[in-house]
């Protein structure tokens, strides 16, 4: 009799940044029962249901402090443990990824009390607070920069990098359903998965320059920003969001982007030189620390985006279309991607769940 598929639960919620390296490695893991936790109101769930059970929890973040509204918060965490462990048992899963976050808390602490292995993907450079907190308790901390490890001093890590979904990896071009002519200079921004709108506001005041010099621009906004019909151009296309980031940053010549470490490790991937501006309002500034592991090599050139005017960013821009850097910085990019990195944390799940 052939034996029964392995079952793994992943706890992935929120942001694409969370939720795209889990998919990565699902899609690795075919022959495993996958089934996922999240909560309810997240993209979780127009991402997942359509590939994996979703089940979800109520689950939310401490604010400073423990006030009243903490103790409920308390409250609600001993009850997802409560439900996670239920979950874990009756659905007679054999392991817990997760890729940390508010999730991970009740999904660690309900996988340890049962005994089974649980590893945390942590895809930032400088860990967040629950992957500091539960790190220890996990079978593997995979990290998506090595730096991360040294904040990690009590947790068994391994450098993995972050995986990124499949089309990233296909050799193969996926075509763009966008009318972008092929010999033109093509430069892609984003706000890693919500958009941002300081950097919309930047962009558009400065792309008719770029437009000028020959470049076209795709502009992915996001969908929160009431000023996306201000600018209008036959060489600038405006989306909320693309299905195709693949396709985009395959084309792309240049990247300007906030530095989510999704994004990031995308863009090496695909090869692409970026102009980073960190979202100066993540937790503890991470975005900054993730941007240093990319400046560091010549990959990127990262602006504060408190000291970043629409003059510099012109200017930057339009020197960097026509000067060799540009090629210099793509190459930069490219050598630090790790495009095996979903095989390779696939392999520790493996590993670790099989054992
Ligand atoms: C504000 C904030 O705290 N953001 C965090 C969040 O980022 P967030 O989820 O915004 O960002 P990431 O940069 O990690 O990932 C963005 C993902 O969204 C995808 N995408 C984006 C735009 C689009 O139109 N289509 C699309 O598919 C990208 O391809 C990428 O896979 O989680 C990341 C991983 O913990 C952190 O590093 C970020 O700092």
């Amino acid at each position: 009799m052939a034996n029964a598929p392995i079952r793994l639960l992943i706890a992935a919620s929120g942001t694409g940044g969370h939720l795209f390296p889990a998919i990565a490695l699902a899609e690795q893991l075919p022959d495993y029962q996958i089934e996922w936790l999240g909560v309810p109101n997240r993209l979780e769930r127009s991402l997942v249901p359509k590939q994996y059970p979703l089940n979800t929890i109520a689950v939310e973040g401490f604010q400073q402090g423990l006030g009243f509204s903490s103790l409920g918060i308390l409250g609600k965490l001993v009850g997802s443990i409560l439900q996670v462990r239920k979950l874990l048992k009756k659905g007679n899963f054999q392991g817990v990824f997760t890729t940390g976050g508010y999730i991970a808390g009740p999904a660690v602490i309900a996988a340890r009390s049962l005994g089974l292995p649980v590893i945390l993907h942590e895809s930032n450079a400088l860990p967040g607070k629950v992957t500091r907190f539960f790190g220890p308790w996990c079978d593997a901390v995979a990290v998506g920069f090595e730096v991360a490890a040294k904040y990690l001093p009590r947790a068994k890590t391994i450098y993995t990098n972050t995986p990124v979904r499949s089309p990233f990896l296909d050799s193969q071009i996926v075509p763009l359903d966008l009318p972008i002519p092929e010999n033109v200079p093509l430069i892609v921004v984003f706000g890693g998965s919500q958009g941002a709108v300081a950097i919309n506001k930047l962009v558009r005041s400065c792309a008719t320059a770029w437009f000028d010099a020959g470049a076209w621009v795709v502009h992915l906004t996001g969908d929160n920003d009431p000023e996306v019909e201000n600018l209008q151009h036959p060489q600038y296309i405006v989306l909320p969001f693309s299905d195709n980031m693949a396709g985009l940053l395959k084309r792309a010549d240049l990247a300007i982007s906030r530095s989510g470490a999704g994004s990031l490790t995308e863009m090496a991937v695909c090869g692409v030189p970026s102009i980073l501006i960190p979202y100066p309002f993540a937790a503890e500034d991470h975005q900054t620390y993730n941007a240093e592991v990319f400046t560091s090599v010549g990959a990127a050139i990262a602006f504060k985006q408190s000291e970043l005017s629409a003059e510099v960013l012109q200017s930057k821009v339009l020197y960097l279309l026509q000067s060799p850097q540009l090629a210099d910085m793509a190459e930069k990019s490219k050598a630090i991607a790790v495009p095996d990195s979903a095989a390779k944390l696939a392999q520790l799940v493996r590993d670790l769940v099989e054992m």
